[in-house]
């Protein structure tokens, strides 16, 4: 029997290396990307009929659940009626993809309510398709180009926010350079210090441009290495920050120190992958 009412896991994106390798002549930048997807996200519940969004959550202050939402822009794509309650747990603006993550999570309830999967998902954001899966992947063109890969060894992650928006197309603009070679190959990895050495040889190179913008920024990654983070990066355009501990015990720890100064401060994991479909 068809489902009338689905719940969504709406998982953080993180860019674990982001290289910038060019730009088309409409503005948008060429990117190569290792992303992966957080244990903690939003949440998204659907059910059929009426047409509505309604936002709670720790983030939902100031998130409007107008026509603008992604939510209701993603359900707009597809033709579909339904009533949408959305948890904001992720923060806003903040290089996690959480309003891409609530695009796709929104597609995908609605392809199980019997919605077929709109082929130009990509038109919702750069990041939607790389979303739907949920998956590890490495991504390239501008979003488009989703390719994905065998699952990553289990990361002890703590994702921080220090509560400043910083806004994508400002820190594309105020890059160096737009011409960095592509990330080295990705072999599979045995372990976190086998992900942890390669990812050194690797950027994002949005981190730059956002802490040059919001240097409140390198605090932030200073903070993550000084708890005992093995790697410390930005994701996406940031402002949120990732560090990749050894063990869930040293991560907890340092969420909590973390979040005391103010800070928006998770330990987490990485997720399960969300098939579309
Ligand atoms: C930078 C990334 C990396 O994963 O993450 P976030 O910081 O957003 O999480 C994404 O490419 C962002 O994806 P998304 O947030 O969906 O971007 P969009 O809404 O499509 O684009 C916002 C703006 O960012 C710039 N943009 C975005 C993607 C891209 N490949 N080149 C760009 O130059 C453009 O100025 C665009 O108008
Ligand atoms: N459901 C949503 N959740 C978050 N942001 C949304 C949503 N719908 C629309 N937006 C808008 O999309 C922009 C990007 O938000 P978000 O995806 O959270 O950023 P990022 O990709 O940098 O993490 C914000 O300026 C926000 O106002």
């Amino acid at each position: 029997m068809t489902e009338t009412s689905v719940v969504e896991f709406a998982p953080a994106k993180l860019n674990l290396a982001l290289h910038v390798t060019g730009r088309r002549d409409d503005g948008y930048h060429l990117l190569d990307s290792l992303v992966c997807f957080a244990d903690h996200g939003d949440r998204i519940a659907l059910s059929r009929g009426g047409s509505s969004l309604m936002i709670d959550g720790p983030f939902s202050a100031g998130l409007d659940a107008g026509g603008d939402n992604l939510c209701l822009r993603a359900a707009a794509l597809t033709g579909a009626d339904a009533a949408i309650r959305l948890t904001k747990n992720l923060p806003v603006a903040s290089g996690i993809g959480g309003g891409s993550a609530d695009a796709a999570a929104v597609l995908r309830g609605l392809a199980r309510l019997g919605h077929p999967m709109p082929d130009d998902t990509h038109r919702l954001g750069a990041d939607v398709p790389v979303c739907l899966r949920s998956a590890p992947a490495r991504m390239s063109g501008i979003g488009e180009v989703v390719v994905p890969l065998p699952a990553l060894p289990t990361l002890d992650l703590v994702l921080v926010n220090p509560g400043v928006a910083v806004s994508t197309p400002q820190v594309f603009a105020a890059l160096d350079r737009r011409d960095n070679p592509p990330l080295p190959p990705i072999p599979a990895f045995a372990d976190a210090t086998a992900l942890i050495a390669w990812l050194r040889q690797t950027r994002n190179d949005l981190q730059a441009p956002a802490s040059r913008i919001a240097p409140v920024i390198g605090q932030v990654l200073q903070a993550l290495t000084h708890h005992g983070a093995g790697l410390a990066r930005m994701s996406g355009s940031g402002a949120t920050c990732f560090g990749i501990f050894d063990g869930a015990a040293g991560a907890r720890a340092a969420a909590s120190d973390l979040a005391r100064r103010g800070w928006w401060a998770v330990a987490t994991e990485l997720a399960q992958p969300q098939i579309a479909g």
